[in-house]
């Protein structure tokens, strides 16, 4: 039988993204850090992805049987398994996005559902599922299974919070209506303005019944359900959005996510795609010299727009590094760039699939950084006190543009147009990295990063929500397992999942 004194004990499940499995496992390495059991779940397609990303790298930095095992040496209790999604392996679920999130909305709860069967006759007993806000399901598993629903967003509070007020939105005539209003949004709680184009793309688009559509509007009803919220974000720079947000469920602040001690130096890898070392070709360059450009692991662009940003790199002089997935028009389209362009910028430019992208920006020869906006990206970038240029493609990324460049201002835009131009792209890009005006955005990026770093620090609003969070999971553990101040009541002693 369970008793109060017992460890929790976390299942947690990513949504099968880079960009989502990258701050799970920092979590929860850090949650084991302080004396929490977790049983890690991954894909088998995820797990088979990082363990070939890793079968051609470097072997120190290889994880044996699986990402955690050199966590368990070093003392942690984390645990791994991995679920089937519903696809088999060899399914290119980049290129067949569509019908693998209907997958993932309608067949993989099944799956999960038979694991978390099995995991729950573990010991310690399991108490508590932290699953991505972007899940349809949690509730569910953890009312049958009997355990705490944390909801973990990856994104910035802003926007689950204007996700949460969809019908507001709706409700007003900008989102889902024929013809959105298009003035400013001034009625969302916590939020003081925000214009329609910084609006989340899925917010904006005019065909609102997509299946990312349909798993967004179930998520964030079962989100209500939830017993805690965390998101990788900081207090005290969404501190409205947050402080509303907490008027209806318990949510905190507790990031930025990344990875403990030696920031740069990740124990491991998560990649999904194996990383090229950059660090030879950057070692000859000048400080600050080079920009690093990325889209992230998720979003596709066109080839129209690669072939602009391609010649604008080529007209405006500057060193980089371009991080160019192989699917990142589409994996049946890989030969995408213009020819003989590789070999017209060999001495400046390095051109990579992936790379082990906090270890590049931490480089001192990076000067800025072309991004999508990916959250992860942007929290990276702001650690390394590297200015921004917003190229948002999907998503997020366009309200995550408004709180780089508006808001915060240690970032500039792309293009100003409908398009990007090469001719925008040469002009931007050298200003940027050659321009005196970088010397604010500089001086701007370093104080959010000194916000960053106050919030991780021992009297920091993340460290102690962090803190604050994990009281909450046990006392919501007791609770469930009928609990009251640590007392066992006689009528719930039935050895579910009880936790001090
Ligand atoms: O060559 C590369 C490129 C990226 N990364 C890493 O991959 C992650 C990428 O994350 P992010 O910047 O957030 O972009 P996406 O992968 O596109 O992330 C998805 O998930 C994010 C968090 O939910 C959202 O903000 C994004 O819009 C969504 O596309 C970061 O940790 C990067 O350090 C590498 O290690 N090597």
């Amino acid at each position: 039988m369970a008793n109060h004194h017992q460890k929790p004990h976390a299942i947690m499940i990513p949504y099968p993204y880079q960009g989502h499995i990258t701050p799970f496992v920092y979590l929860a390495i850090k949650l084991a850090s302080h004396g929490f059991t977790i049983t890690f779940v991954n894909t088998h397609y995820i797990h088979s992805k990082i363990s070939n990303s890793q079968s051609r790298e470097n072997s120190q930095i290889k994880n044996k049987d699986d990402l955690f095992a050199r966590a368990r040496e070093s003392g942690l209790d984390i645990r791994y398994a991995t679920v089937n999604d519903g696809f088999p392996l060899g399914f290119d679920r980049s290129l067949n996005h569509d019908q693998f999130v209907e997958g993932l909305l309608h067949v993989f709860s099944a799956h999960f559902d038979e694991l978390v069967g099995d995991l729950v006759k573990s010991d310690p007993p399991v108490t508590c599922l932290i699953a991505d806000t972007f899940y349809v399901w949690p509730a569910m598993i953890a009312d049958k299974y009997s355990l705490v629903y944390v909801s973990f967003w990856t994104e910035p509070a802003l926007v689950f919070n204007l996700y949460y007020h969809m019908e507001l939105l709706k409700k007003n005539g900008h989102f889902a209506s024929q013809d959105n209003r298009k003035d400013t949004i001034d009625y969302i709680p916590g939020v003081k303005a925000i214009e329609p184009r910084d609006l989340m793309s899925y917010l904006q688009a005019t065909d609102i019944w997509t299946v990312v559509h349909r798993v967004i509007y179930k998520a964030f009803t079962d989100i209500k359900k939830a017993d805690i919220i965390i998101c990788n974000t900081v207090q005290e720079l969404e501190f409205d959005t947050l402080s509303a947000l907490n008027k209806n469920q318990p949510t905190y602040a507790i990031g930025p996510i990344f990875p403990s001690g030696n920031f740069t130096k990740a124990p491991f890898s998560i990649s999904l795609w194996s990383e090229s070392d950059c660090s030879q070709w950057l070692n000859n360059k000048p400080n600050s010299s080079v920009l690093y450009l990325s889209f992230g692991s998720y979003a596709h662009t066109s080839k129209e727009d690669l072939l602009e940003i391609a010649h604008g790199l080529q007209f405006s002089g500057v060193n980089f590094i371009w991080v160019l997935r192989p699917d990142i028009v589409s994996s049946d389209e890989t030969d995408f760039l213009p020819v003989g362009f590789e070999e017209s910028i060999k001495d400046r430019g390095l051109i990579v699939p992936w790379c082990r992208q906090i270890e590049v920006i931490s480089h001192p020869a990076i000067g800025g950084f072309l991004t999508h906006c990916g959250w992860n990206s942007t929290l990276e970038s702001i650690w390394c006190g590297i200015p921004l240029i917003c190229f948002p493609l999907l998503t997020d990324q366009f309200t995550n543009r408004k709180l780089v460049v508006n808001d915060w201002k240690i970032g500039i835009n792309l293009c100003d147009k409908e398009r990007v131009t090469h001719e925008e792209v040469a002009e931007k890009v050298s200003h940027f990295m050659c321009g005196n005006s970088t010397q604010e955005l500089r001086k701007a990026v370093k104080e959010v990063r000194k916000t960053l770093e106050n919030a991780l620090g021992q009297d920091g609003s993340s460290e102690k929500n962090f803190h604050q969070f994990m009281e909450n999971i046990k006392v919501n553990a007791r609770k469930r397992a009928g609990l009251s101040n640590g007392h066992v009541s006689p009528l719930h002693q039935n050895g579910n999942g009880l936790v001090h």
